[in-house]
């Protein structure tokens, strides 16, 4: 971790009655930078995720984002400094189109400027946006498909387009290949990959292939500690890391 680190989680704690879930994990995300959380069941990815995005209260530490403490911040007010997340379960409108779907994220995330637009300047630029998020994500084709008909993995494509509409400077992943086959996963790692040139990523994912062939650094998590923290050789090779995760059943 050095001083400039875009984002930093110090000494972060959680305990659930008895349990440590998180145990004092200290964690950097450099700019430009993806870096994964990988571990076995139960080693604590989810709660961590929880506590950086807020949904869960911290017991102990502290989060800070491109010098701007989020400590103590409500999730949509994390949201507003920068960083923004994908959950496992898609939040997506179903009954709502994708361009809808882009449209109102778009509009919830435009900011104070819009205030002075026009109204018909304000449309153009919200259908911009939702346009350009489209593009983005490869769904262009699909404007006005029902969001909830589409294949999983599209509609995972737009999961990511919602959390992008924000303009994260850290996107929080989490599982992003869960339940995909593998030309979704393999279009997956390539939007993820695309991705980098506009925010880093934290990136929680069972999936080793991806994890390995997208990281630049790699955290891994057992009992609700950092077991190792390096790049992609150094995990690959960590004799610990092989023995309790790299070693065994790595599928959830
Ligand atoms: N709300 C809760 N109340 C009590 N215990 C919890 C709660 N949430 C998680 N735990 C426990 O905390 C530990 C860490 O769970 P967590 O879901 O964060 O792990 P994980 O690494 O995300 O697992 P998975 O890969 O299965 O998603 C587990 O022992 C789990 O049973």
């Amino acid at each position: 971790m050095s001083a400039a680190s875009l984002f930093q989680a110090r000494g972060l704690v959680k305990r659930f009655g008895g349990l440590l879930a998180t145990d004092h994990v200290d964690l950097a995300v450099e700019k430009g930078e993806i870096h994964a959380l990988i571990g076995p069941n139960g080693a604590g990815k989810s709660t961590l995720v929880n506590l950086i995005s807020g949904l869960l209260p911290l017991d102990g530490g502290s989060l800070s984002l491109d010098g701007v403490e989020l400590t103590g911040l409500a999730p949509h007010q994390r949201v507003r400094a920068g960083l923004s997340r994908c959950f496992q379960v898609t939040s997506v409108f179903g009954h709502d189109t994708v361009l809808d779907n882009l449209l109102l994220a778009a509009q919830a995330h435009a900011g104070s400027s819009f205030r002075f637009l026009s109204r018909r300047s304000a449309e153009k630029e919200l259908m911009d946006t939702a346009l350009a998020l489209a593009e983005t994500v490869d769904l262009a084709g699909a404007l006005h498909r029902i969001a909830g008909t589409l294949p999983h993995g599209a509609q995972r494509k737009l999961d990511v387009a919602l959390a992008l509409a924000a303009r994260p400077r850290l996107l929080l992943l989490d599982e992003p290949m869960a339940g995909m086959g593998p030309e979704d996963s393999l279009q997956m790692v390539a939007l993820i990959e695309k991705l980098r040139a506009q925010t880093a990523i934290l990136l929680i994912e069972h999936d080793m292939d991806a994890v390995f062939q997208l990281a630049d650094r790699v955290s891994v998590l057992d009992y609700g500690r950092v077991l190792a923290s390096g790049d992609v050789d150094y995990i690959k090779g960590h004799p610990e890391v092989q023995a309790v995760y790299l070693g065994t059943d790595t599928e959830t």
